[in-house]
């Protein structure tokens, strides 16, 4: 089975966690417990929570990184079990918290594979805030990063770092965007994903809850459970729960 044929059932994407339990290998008890949820298509979707709560564990298993112990994740209604693991990766988009940089040209790290699409990459460059100082380099979108492996090459900041990865997910244009924790100008990322997915749907996470309150639905993790759900205006209506209490303890960063 292959991401086409996910696809050709209905694009955008439809995402289901059907009673999911994960365990890592030589852990004593579950991660992830009995977790079911339902994502749907174009939905955007926060994941807040103290740490250690299971978020990255669960973006994990949505896009195939690791298999659950128990339970069915169902894209358009199709098991992910059922699809090779390079297929299924086709389906998403990712922006994760260890950075892949590669030594080669700006325009090879967002440009992966086939016949460069000029006016979507300088739509991709636009939309993730890296035109303008590409245009300033010398060698434009053909100098080269990594510094370090690179003579002449350049280095990223770690928001400059961040954005090259936005820039490659919005490249791929895969139905389905994973933002996990990105650590800088990290609302400004997530205001500009949720303008520019259109029908994508989304699953962020963050541990500042600035960034999610522009999600659709906020998912909130506590020892692998979902333990709250709503739209950020609902939630912090809700006083002494786990969602109030982050965002009393953030508010400061905010006002
Ligand atoms: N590779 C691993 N092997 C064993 N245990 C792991 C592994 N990765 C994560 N865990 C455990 O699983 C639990 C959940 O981790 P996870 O990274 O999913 O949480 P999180 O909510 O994303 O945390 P944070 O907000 O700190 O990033 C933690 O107790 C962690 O120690």
């Amino acid at each position: 089975m292959g991401a086409a044929d996910v696809l050709k059932k209905g694009d955008p994407c439809e995402v289901e966690f059907d009673r999911i339990s994960y365990r890592y290998p030589n852990n004593e008890k579950d991660t992830l417990k009995e977790l079911s949820f339902k994502i749907k298509a174009g939905e955007k979707i926060g994941l807040v929570g103290m740490n250690g709560a299971g978020k990255s564990t669960l973006i994990k298993l949505l896009c195939g990184l690791i298999r659950p112990t128990s339970g069915y994740i169902r894209i358009n209604g199709v098991d992910i079990t059922s699809m090779e693991r390079t297929e299924c990766y086709k389906l998403f988009s990712t922006v994760f918290q260890d950075l892949h940089i590669f030594p080669v040209s700006i325009k090879d790290n967002i440009v992966w594979d086939g016949q460069v699409d000029e006016a979507c990459f300088a739509q991709c460059l636009e939309q993730a805030d890296l035109d303008e100082w590409v245009s300033s380099l010398k060698e434009k979108e053909n100098t080269k990063l990594v510094q370090e492996l690179e003579e002449g090459a350049v280095n990223l900041s770690g928001g400059q770092s961040q954005k090259l990865l936005l820039a490659r997910a919005l490249y791929k244009n895969a139905p389905i965007l994973l933002l996990d924790e990105p650590t800088v100008a990290e609302s400004e990322v997530f205001k500009k994903c949720r303008k520019i997915t259109g029908s994508t749907s989304a699953v962020y996470i963050s541990h500042r809850l600035s960034a999610c309150r522009f999600s659709d639905r906020i998912l909130v993790f506590d020892d692998g459970h979902i333990i709250q759900e709503g739209h950020h205006d609902e939630l912090v209506q809700q006083k002494g729960t786990v969602y109030d209490q982050l965002w009393q303890a953030q508010a400061q960063y905010y006002t």
